[in-house]
């Protein structure tokens, strides 16, 4: 199997052969300390406005599901938080275990959620996503736990497309999305400087975390694993465990906009 995914040939232990960075000095996920985030006065709050009509697609590109939305002007953007200027949402996507016991990428108190949803902006002081992704400024990604409770409405609407795009790189419309509606109450977070966290792993990622998590319930896992990692005619393999483990913090340190 040739490209990188998330299994025993393929996976994170060797990402490292095809992209260096992932030893580097600023790598995510991470292992969330609460005692040891200092609270910083400092940090703003949190401002994020998205447009639903700014939502395109959905899409199973074959290591997650992810919406995509349009970033070609400054309807869908996140500002605040430890960040300054104005970034603009791209895609929204998700991280999830074949249990509940495992799924998400970043982990608190050594805690695994059994998936994270992640937000992902890029810094329009760039011309372009790409260009972006390349700074150590670039990118903002907002990170969301889902934990198991009772069934969670706002996310039926995506439930409800999953049957559509089962197969690796299949994708259908997906218009008037609103994000916020998977958003936490609070929007208290944990900040630190990271990394993308699949390939290419680049070290461009403001990580804003958010301490309170949103509710999924079994059932609506089983719809997140009913996903495939396969295309259509291969050999079927389930859509699970696409989480990268934490990283070393290599001197860190993470930062919480509450007390
Ligand atoms: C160049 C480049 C790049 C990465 N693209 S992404 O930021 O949308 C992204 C970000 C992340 S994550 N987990 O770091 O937010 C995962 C997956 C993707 C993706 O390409 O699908
Ligand atoms: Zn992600």
């Amino acid at each position: 199997s040739h490209g990188w995914g998330y299994a025993a040939d393929n996976g994170p232990d060797t990402w490292g052969e095809n992209f260096p960075i992932a030893n580097g000095p600023r790598q995510s996920p991470i292992d969330i300390v609460p005692g040891e985030a200092a609270f910083d006065a400092a940090l703003k709050a949190l401002t994020l406005k998205y447009d639903p009509s700014t939502s395109i697609d959905i899409l199973n590109n074959g290591h997650s599901v992810q919406v995509t939305f349009a970033d070609d002007t400054d309807s869908s953007t996140l500002t605040g938080g430890p960040i300054s200027g104005t970034y603009r949402l791209k895609q929204f996507h998700f991280h999830w275990g074949a249990s509940d016991d495992k799924g998400s990428e970043h982990t608190v108190a050594g805690t695994k959620y059994p998936a994270e949803l992640h937000l992902v902006h890029w810094n329009t002081k760039y011309p372009s996503f790409g260009e972006a992704a390349s700074q150590s400024d670039g990118l903002a990604v907002v990170g969301v736990f889902l934990q198991i409770g009772a069934d969670n409405p706002q996310l039926q609407k995506l439930l409800d497309a999953f049957d559509g795009i089962k197969a690796k790189s299949t994708q259908t419309s997906f218009a008037n999305f609103d994000p916020t509606i998977l958003l936490p109450g609070s929007l208290d977070y944990w900040t630190y400087d990271g990394s993308l966290t699949t390939p290419p792993l680049l070290e461009s990622v403001t990580w804003i975390v958010c301490k309170e998590s949103i509710s999924v319930s079994p059932g609506q896992m089983e719809k997140f694993r009913n996903l495939m990692f396969s295309g259509d005619g291969e050999a079927p393999c389930c859509m699970v465990d696409n989480y990268r483990p934490p990283q070393p913090l290599k001197g860190r340190k993470v930062r919480a906009s509450f007390q």
